[in-house]
């Protein structure tokens, strides 16, 4: 008999593993909390923007036509805990209000609302990311708190998706990390990530703690990686370099490789920088903050990657302040592909020059409407045409594909003065230059 799952949390994490997990054949219960968000995944549309989702889910949602009606939702726990066998648990860990650490409480409460329906064995696998020591904690409540007692069992197994490619990072991931106690746990994972998804795979077996720590630190490497970059842009400013040829001439030792060197405004959304700080907190509590100092650096030079590029735009203006000054905004997400705008480096520096007194006009393919909520005030375009319209500078702030096929010929016309500012060095200099555009990029020279 197949293996009946559960996923807890239907969020950029959840809804994805929820899908591929029908497309992989099993049986799939997904619920939430938010009543809203569940009744739109019923009908097989998605609470957020990530490609090739929303196909997924009608291929699988129940009571869709056509579907292999393997995917439901549902928001009563009593239902959840009757139907899995397996019960991954995706909900969200964001850094607590005013702190560091890691907010565990969604987690908990998401926990303590599972055990008390677990009634015969079953397996607890958390996939959010939390601080190493959660799993231990967690075992022995679901010990003391099912009806089950020790045939409730937990594991822990990460996700290093990438927003933007869930879908297909979920279905192919590069490896598979389980941090379990026992065999029976290691065999469930072993049933669940069987082909087509385990086919060559990397398959880690490992403890909780191990498991728990191989999330943080990988996310903490990405983040040094772009710091890293970012801080050799830095001294290229400084010096009159080109960080986008240091980036390109470093990478060709495969030691050091040329993903993540991609300098500019630096790393946002809802992990790698909440990640990095809970990490250093729980660092902290373990008596072990001296290892990860540098986290604190790689943190400062990220975040003050959005204030340099706020200074870049103000010096390219004249120097001075931004009142009366038109600055258009291309990119709201934190990155392509993606409607997520937590933590968004884009936003970030579109809100600075607001707050300065800039008259700023966003656009963004998918991210407006949670750019919207997240600051209403800003002016909002519906195309990059109508965002650059007499704008005295153009900020290129998330290198979506359509920013790079925009026509900058067309794009001069409408603008006053031709000085676009590009943050992500993404597109081509040359291209902008030749059509009469004053292209300045962070960390390369004004040429
Ligand atoms: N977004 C990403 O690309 C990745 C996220 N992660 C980790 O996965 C976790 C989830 O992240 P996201 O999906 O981005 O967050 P999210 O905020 O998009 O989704 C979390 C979901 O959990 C639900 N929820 C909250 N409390 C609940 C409870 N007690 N019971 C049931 N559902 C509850 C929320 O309503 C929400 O729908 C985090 O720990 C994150 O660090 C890991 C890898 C990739
Ligand atoms: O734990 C998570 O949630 C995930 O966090 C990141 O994934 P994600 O946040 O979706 O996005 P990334 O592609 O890592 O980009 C993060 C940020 O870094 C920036 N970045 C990335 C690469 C680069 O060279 N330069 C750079 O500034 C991006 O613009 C973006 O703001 C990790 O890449 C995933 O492996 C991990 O699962």
């Amino acid at each position: 008999m197949s293996l009946k799952i559960t996923v807890i949390g239907t969020g950029y994490l959840g809804a994805t593993h929820a899908a591929a997990m029908a497309e992989l054949g099993f049986e799939v219960l997904g619920l939430d909390v938010v009543p809203e968000k569940i009744a739109l995944l019923e009908r097989g549309e998605t609470p957020m923007f990530e490609p090739g989702l929303e196909e997924l889910l009608r291929k699988h949602v129940a009571g869709i036509e056509g579907s292999s009606g393997r995917l439901r939702f549902t928001t009563d726990w009593a239902e959840v805990g009757a139907f899995g066998d397996v019960h991954f648990v995706c909900v969200n860990t964001p850094q607590k209000h005013g702190e560091y650490a890691c907010d565990m409480s969604y987690v908990d409460s998401a926990v303590a609302s599972l055990a008390p329906h677990l009634r015969g064995p079953a397996l607890v696998v958390g996939k959010s990311t939390v601080p190493v020591g959660s799993a231990d904690r967690l075992a022995a409540y679901l010990a003391e708190h099912a009806p089950a007692g020790g045939d409730a069992e937990l594991a822990w197994n990460p996700e290093f998706l990438r927003e933007g490619f869930a879908v297909e990072d979920t279905l192919h991931p590069d490896r598979i990390v389980v941090g379990v106690r026992g065999e029976r746990a290691e065999k469930l994972l072993r049933e669940v990530y069987a082909t087509p998804v385990g086919e060559g795979t990397p398959f880690v077996v490992t403890d909780f703690p191990t498991a728990e720590l191989v999330k943080t630190a990988a996310n903490s490497f990405l983040a040094t990686k772009i710091s890293f970059i970012n801080a050799m842009a830095e001294v290229c400013e400084a010096a009159g370099g080109d960080v986008a040829k240091l980036a390109e001439a470093i990478g060709h030792d495969d030691r050091i490789g040329r993903k993540f060197l991609r300098a500019g405004i630096g790393f946002g959304g809802g992990c790698l920088p909440k990640d990095i700080r809970a990490f250093m907190a729980r660092a902290g509590e373990l008596g072990a903050d001296q290892a990860l100092t540098f986290l604190r650096e790689i943190d400062s030079i990220n975040m003050r990657r959005r204030g340099q590029m706020v200074e870049m735009t103000r010096e390219a203006l004249g120097g001075g302040s931004f009142l009366g000054k038109r600055v258009a905004v291309l990119g709201a997400t934190f990155k392509p592909d993606s409607d997520d705008v937590r933590d968004s480096p884009a936003l970030n520096v579109a809100g600075q020059i607001h707050l300065q007194g800039g008259q700023v006009t966003v656009y963004d393919p998918k991210g407006m409407a949670n750019a919207r909520k997240v600051f209403p005030t800003l002016g909002y375009a519906d195309t990059a045409l109508d965002a650059v319209r007499g704008a005295d500078a153009v900020l290129h702030l998330t290198e979506w594909r359509e920013f790079r096929e925009l026509d900058p010929a067309a794009l001069g016309e409408a603008t006053a003065t031709r000085l676009i500012l590009d943050g992500r060095n993404a597109l081509d200099p040359e291209l902008w230059r030749r059509a009469g555009w004053t292209y300045r990029a962070m960390g390369r020279p004004t040429a």
